[in-house]
């Protein structure tokens, strides 16, 4: 199934009305893969497991689609050719790993799809890969994806330079779209959509911001703006908000209305906030959750129609986001789909 010259958030708009009028997103990766007795400290993060626990991957991935995920993110967030690079490894094998993120993903669907074997066809929609770009602040793993504060001397042309070929690399490498995730100020947002244009990138991708004060995003540029830069991008299939202290989600969700008509997805993490410093979650601000489940239908009728987890939340958040969303949802899927996930492929 292509796109022809249908835009690309319509045709996320059809997903989500098979899918009964909300998809669920995955939860928080890399707090799985500690769980599972992975060490995250380094500065690949969550992609050093691309290297060394492959295996840990596609369990999460496994785990998540169990819990209800519709759209399951790989764990590119933080894999960078230059990332990569700096530990050692060849341009061509920095390449492969990113392309491995996406594999990993893909058989961890074959699994889940063939597990459920018939039951597949009492799915609402199929399973969808979105290949994770984190923002240069994570590359930098200095914390700065939450401030947004690149300084001066990063300009736009510097940011397109920085993710142009890993863009290009997961564009074709079978995902179904680009999840540009935690973007932290305007200029990145710019950065994507530049890219998105001008290297004529054949997949839809979302724009999925980040804020501390549920009023702009962290570096203090307006949640208006960005959110317009993401409406006037073509190839942007939604815009939202991830990694985000519920608290705040509710307000975003409004401001980003103002600023477009594209299906809106929110992924908040748990509360809690993140010490750069130390590389830790401190813990005691966080909601439980039940409560975090308990703003889900708020959201939703608020207009989010995509909806998932971010950082500590897990695939109990993601199962109780999905049974939630199913009752309170009084839209039913309008016609079952049975087919093997769709390909979004853009035709110019
Ligand atoms: N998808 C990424 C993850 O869950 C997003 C991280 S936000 C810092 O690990
Ligand atoms: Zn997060």
């Amino acid at each position: 199934m292509g796109f022809g010259s249908v835009k690309p958030s319509s045709e996320m708009l059809d997903f989500i009305r098979k899918s009964g009028g909300y998809a669920v997103l995955d939860g928080g990766f890399a707090t799985e893969l500690e769980r599972y007795g992975a060490n995250l400290n380094d500065p690949l993060w969550s992609a050093k497991c691309l290297i060394d626990s492959p295996h840990l991957v596609k369990r999460v991935h496994l785990d998540y689609l169990e819990a209800g995920a519709d759209i399951i993110i790989t764990a590119s967030y933080q894999a960078t050719i230059q990332g990569f690079e700096a530990k050692g490894f060849t341009t061509e094998e920095s390449e492969a790993l990113l392309l491995k993120s996406v594999e990993i993903a893909r058989e961890a669907r074959d699994i889940y799809y063939e597990s459920v074997g018939n039951r597949t066809n009492l799915r609402k929609c199929p399973i969808l890969v979105a290949a994770s770009v984190g923002s240069y602040g994570a590359y930098l793993a200095d914390g700065s994806e939450y401030n947004g504060d690149y300084g001066e001397a990063v300009i736009l042309a510097t940011l397109k330079e920085f993710h142009r070929r890993r863009v290009q690399v997961l564009a074709e490498s079978g995902a179904d779209l680009i999840a540009f995730e935690t973007i932290p100020n305007k200029l990145e947002a710019q950065a994507y959509a530049e890219l998105l244009e001008e290297d004529d990138i054949k997949i839809p991708a979302w724009f999925s911001f980040t804020s501390k004060d549920g009023v702009n995003v962290v570096s203090g540029d307006s949640i208006l703006e960005c959110a317009s830069i993401a409406d006037s991008c073509e190839k942007v299939l939604a815009v939202g908000i991830n990694c985000t202290p519920p608290r705040f989600i509710h307000g975003l969700i409004l401001s980003i209305q103002k600023a477009t008509t594209k299906p809106i997805l929110i992924y908040p993490n748990s509360g809690e906030t993140y010490d750069a410093q130390t590389k830790e979650w401190i813990q005691s601000t966080g909601v439980s959750d039940v409560d975090f489940v308990s703003y889900v239908n708020k959201w939703h009728d608020a207009g989010a129609s995509l909806i998932g987890g971010c950082c500590r939340t897990t695939p109990n958040t993601i199962r109780a986001i999905s049974k939630t969303l199913s009752k309170g949802s009084a839209a039913q899927p309008s016609e079952p789909v049975t087919s093997l996930p769709i390909r979004y492929q853009l035709v110019k």
